[in-house]
């Protein structure tokens, strides 16, 4: 408790500790989920910029205010550059040594070696690459259900088999089709291993309260399966492409690019009709850069590609599918679109272009990131001392190794920056209207030079997938369809409890 006068001292308003769970207790206790928890964090000190928690017993900011988070993340980005990490990369190094983990100078080294692979030229080109997915396995549906296989399906698992497919080919260079064939290693190994529901709360709590003694005791956090699994997949990959010159456009080559030294920012070939929920690179990230990367290295952002992109895409995939059966206009709205754009293909094949040119999907998109932001909070941790000003004279002095937290969801739900925040209502993002929200209101991916590197990515594995799917199906709910939705009480992420059950029906042409 030598740590819970931190506050007090300040002068900052604090949700009042206990002992040894801080303020934790109702995650700990399981009495409520991921939005409740940053909902009430939102709440309890409405009128104050700034307040106080306590991690365990470690004392975290809370910060409400929009301004100052920008200026925090932002302008002042040189004094918050990393996030907290419990993980010992002597441990964990797959998960460590990923971008999400790394710190200081070499974050911003790797983060500009990485960054020109997902630039919009560069989607363009892997887009080929999830158009094959997606073509194929709504086929395979298709077929499946013409052979009387259910149409009812359980939308969480059903979106993660495509975007573990995605992934798959794009980060991994491996082809598989999990509709197909359900039981392949890579969806049962990496459904289990980035199920964060899976992880006892105990062991959570250890890691934030322990963090040395559990990598003294050389504890994971996570199974050993997905390392090995994936440590052996791609080292044979990697030595594989080098060795027979195979290029397939994904996110290996950009990888062996880079590790030459011969992947660089092609400012000039970026793509018009950028989505509008894309994050923009920053100067740090376009910088250039030599290093030379070891394959561990170069693996460990294959693996945080993965462990980042996979239940996020699944759970905003299941969201928007929950939103068009609550909201069928929405859907018959899209699916005109979707419509037109196939028929002005006339046979031809989906193009990047294409995907990019549908503004409704875009505005759909958009919505389902505010109301759903899969990261509900995110951190940054003190790396340079700072005193802010705000408030006309108050001041708050940042030590290095001080965390905050800024609360992505509750901005996104609160009334004043967004009316009526339940209502799902993709005119928010019309032309007229979306300029009228900064990057902080509005901030699915994070802000500043630290947000999602793989934003792009993640729009556009979205919005290919919905594509075929509302081609070929119209979304029903079934008298298993849960509604409202619940989460599973985990302090991590949302985890749909039961799932959402889905009926395909097969759309005549
Ligand atoms: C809808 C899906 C996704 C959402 C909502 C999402 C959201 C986020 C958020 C909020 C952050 C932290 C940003 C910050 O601290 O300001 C982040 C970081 C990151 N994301 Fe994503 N993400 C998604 C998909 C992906 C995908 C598909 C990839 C990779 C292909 C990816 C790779 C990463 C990486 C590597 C980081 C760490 C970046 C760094 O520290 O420099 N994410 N993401």
């Amino acid at each position: 408790t030598n740590t819970f006068d931190y506050f007090e001292k300040r002068g900052i308003p604090y949700n009042k500790p206990l002992f040894l769970v801080g303020s934790r207790l109702s995650v700990i206790l399981k009495n409520c989920d991921i939005i409740e928890n940053v909902q009430q964090l939102y709440k309890e000190f409405r009128n104050d910029k700034i307040s106080g928690m306590f991690e365990y017993k470690h004392p975290v900011y809370f910060i409400r205010d929009p301004e100052i988070i920008k200026k925090l993340t932002i302008k002042e980005f040189e004094h918050f550059t990393d996030h907290r990490l419990v993980i010992d990369e002597n441990v964990e190094p797959l998960f460590a040594k990923g971008l999400f983990g790394l710190t200081g100078q070499k974050w911003k080294d790797m983060r500009a070696t990485l960054s020109p692979a997902f630039t919009g030229s560069k989607m363009r080109l892997m887009f080929n690459l999830m158009n094959q997915v997606g073509s194929q396995m709504t086929s395979t549906i298709r077929d499946q259900i013409n052979e009387g296989i259910s149409n009812e399906v359980e939308f969480k698992d059903f979106a993660k088999k495509f975007t573990l497919d995605i992934i798959a080919t794009c980060a991994f260079g491996i082809e598989v089709n999990s509709f197909k064939h359900p039981d392949n290693d890579f969806f049962k190994i990496g459904g289990k291993a980035t199920n964060f529901a899976n992880i006892p709360i105990y062991k959570l709590v250890l890691f934030f309260l322990l963090p040395d003694l559990m990598a003294k005791l050389r504890i994971k956090l996570l199974d050993n399966d997905l390392y090995e699994f994936l440590d052996v997949t791609m080292t044979d990959t990697f030595s594989e492409r080098e060795k027979r010159g195979i290029v397939r456009n994904d996110i290996i080559d950009l990888l062996l690019q880079a590790k030459k030294g011969n992947l660089t920012h092609d400012e000039d070939q970026e793509i018009s009709n950028e989505s509008f929920a894309a994050v923009e690179e920053s100067d740090i990230g376009k910088h250039k850069v030599k290093r030379n990367w070891t394959d561990e290295e170069l693996l460990a952002q294959c693996f945080g590609f993965f462990f980042a992109g996979f239940e996020t895409v699944s759970t905003v995939m299941t969201l928007l599918a929950y939103e068009l059966l609550l909201n069928p206009e929405v859907q018959t709205k899209l699916q005109h679109e979707i419509d037109k754009v196939a028929q002005s293909l006339n046979g031809k094949e989906l193009t990047y272009e294409r995907v990019q040119s549908m503004k409704y999907m875009d505005m759909v998109v958009s919505e389902t990131l505010r109301k759903w932001p899969p990261a509900p909070l995110v951190d940054r941790k003190c790396t340079k001392p700072f005193t802010l000003e705000y408030d006309d004279g108050k001041k708050l002095d940042f030590e290095i190794g001080r965390n905050f937290y800024f609360p992505i969801y509750a901005i996104h739900h609160d009334p004043v920056y967004y009316p009526n925040p339940e209502k799902f209502n993709p005119e928010r993002f019309s032309d007229e209207n979306k300029d009228k929200l900064s990057n902080v209101l509005y901030s699915p991916f994070g802000i500043g030079p630290r947000s999602c590197i793989g934003s792009r990515f993640a729009i556009l594995e979205v919005k290919t997938i919905f594509y075929y799917l509302l081609l070929n199906f119209n979304f029903e709910a079934t008298s298993k369809t849960k509604v409202p939705l619940k989460f599973v009480k985990v302090p991590t992420i949302f985890v749909i409890d039961g799932g959402l059950d889905v009926k395909l029906v097969p759309r005549t042409s």
